[in-house]
């Protein structure tokens, strides 16, 4: 067996995305990912899936020609080759990532994003060739079927301004009612049993009205709620006093440690964050002041499947609970995520995923979701296999975009509808 990296293909590719509103904008008809295969000596070739915007391009191309000719059982070199690799500082100083969705952007999380696509990559490579699932290659799963939670969003029909788009049947939902409607359909496609509200949209009167009535419509099922940071310290108190019963947890109703310290102080209702932890250097702080009691985990900017499984052990070891944060991902992500989650003993959580809402993929099968569930694949590697026509379809659609697409930027997709409008400042409520 010959496990040498002999090629690295990188493919960015535009994937459909509906109109879904945040924060911080809405999502462009058009989102970049990129598609990293790891090729051996052999002849096997390994999947990995990360963001695929500029800058993580810029990372990924001279990444990969430092990987070629290491093996991919070399897991553990992956971050220090990392670093070797200069980053523009003009693409860190001062930035947040996706318009702050994401935390704060740093030279060292940018090289983990870009890592983890690469580590997927290598443990799918390596899984094949020895002919063992990557859950085994971690030490083995824990469960044979990982739960998801229904990933509820305030979407407009369609984009604005008649923007060139992929059709979706979702219709829209702007509303409690709407919001209801949609929740019902992802129990009728998906069986999803638990319930994330992306928040942060309307003014939280409103968000606190939606969750009421997906509370009436689906007595005792898990709910949670998402600003993304949005609130003040005064309104993350009074929202949980009004709905945090109703709630498994509140997902990062203000922004950054102090803050949600301050929330935390002030209500029993968990706290959940994908913004204030994202990195291992975060930890520290917020867990010393009790500012978050639900980490969750990403493997795409914690830097890779096993990075995850450590962050997991580190909240086992403070009694912080474990979930999963997703942004848009196609199926490779999926495989992936469900691998990893499958070996979390703490991971207590379903786990997010956009993927209901991507009607485009690279796999020549979907990974199917029922009841609720992604079954743990236990075929050699990832368990999926590329459709190559479609991934030189999407990534056409890349060649052929003008560059706006190129780069995510959902505060420029509300623009094309609200000339006026900026990313918000916070807190907006
Ligand atoms: O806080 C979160 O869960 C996210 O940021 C997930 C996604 O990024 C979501 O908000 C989005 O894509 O609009
Ligand atoms: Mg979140």
């Amino acid at each position: 067996m010959n496990l040498t990296v002999t090629d690295v293909i990188l493919t960015p590719i535009l994937v459909a995305d509906p109109p879904l509103l945040n924060t911080q904008g809405v999502h462009q008809p058009y989102t970049p990912r990129l598609v990293v295969e790891v090729v051996t000596a052999d002849g096997t070739t390994g999947v990995g899936e990360t963001y695929g915007d500029t800058k993580y391009l810029e990372l990924a191309r001279p990444f990969a020609e430092k990987l070629k000719g290491r093996q991919v059982s070399d897991l553990n070199a992956l971050a220090a080759l990392a670093d070797e690799v200069a980053v523009d500082a003009s693409r860190v100083s001062g930035q947040v990532d996706v318009g702050g969705l994401r935390g704060v952007q740093t030279a060292d999380k940018l090289r983990l994003s870009v890592v983890s696509a690469f580590e997927v990559a290598c443990l799918d490579a390596l899984g094949k060739a020895l002919g063992l699932p990557v859950h085994a290659l971690l030490g083995g799963k824990l469960r044979d079927s990982v739960e998801y939670s229904a990933y509820l969003f305030y979407k407009w029909a369609e984009p604005p301004g008649g923007a060139p788009a992929e059709k979706d049947d979702w219709g829209a939902a702007l509303d409690p009612a709407g919001i209801v409607e949609q929740a019902r359909r992802f129990t009728e496609r998906y069986g999803f049993t638990s319930f994330k509200l992306k928040g942060g949209v309307f003014p939280p009167d409103e968000e606190v009205a939606a969750v009421r009535a997906l509370a009436a419509a689906f007595p005792g099922h898990p709910l949670r709620l998402d600003p993304n940071g949005a609130w003040s310290v005064a309104t993350s108190l009074k929202v949980a006093e009004e709905v945090g019963g109703l709630l498994e947890y509140l997902e990062d109703p203000a922004l950054g440690t102090p803050a949600m310290a301050e929330v935390a102080a002030g209500t029993d209702v968990p706290l959940a964050t994908n913004m204030c932890v994202t990195t291992f250097a975060e930890i520290e702080e917020a867990f010393t002041r009790d500012a978050v009691q639900v980490v969750l985990s990403d493997h795409h900017y914690w830097g890779g499947l096993r990075a995850t499984q450590h962050l997991a052990a580190l909240c086992a070891a403070f009694g912080v609970g474990v979930s999963m944060h997703s942004n848009t991902h196609l199926g490779i992500s999926l495989a992936a995520m469900t691998h990893v989650a499958s070996t979390v003993p703490n991971l207590h959580h379903a786990c997010d995923t956009h993927y209901p809402w991507q009607s485009e993929d690279v796999l020549t099968a979907r990974v199917p979701i029922s009841g609720g569930r992604v079954a743990v694949p236990d075929g050699p590697g990832l368990g999926v296999e590329l459709d190559r026509e479609r991934l030189a379809f999407l990534h056409r659609r890349w060649l052929e975009d003008d560059g706006r697409l190129r780069d995510r930027d959902d505060a420029a997709a509300l623009r094309v509808a609200d000339p006026r409008w900026v990313t918000p400042a916070v807190p907006r409520w």
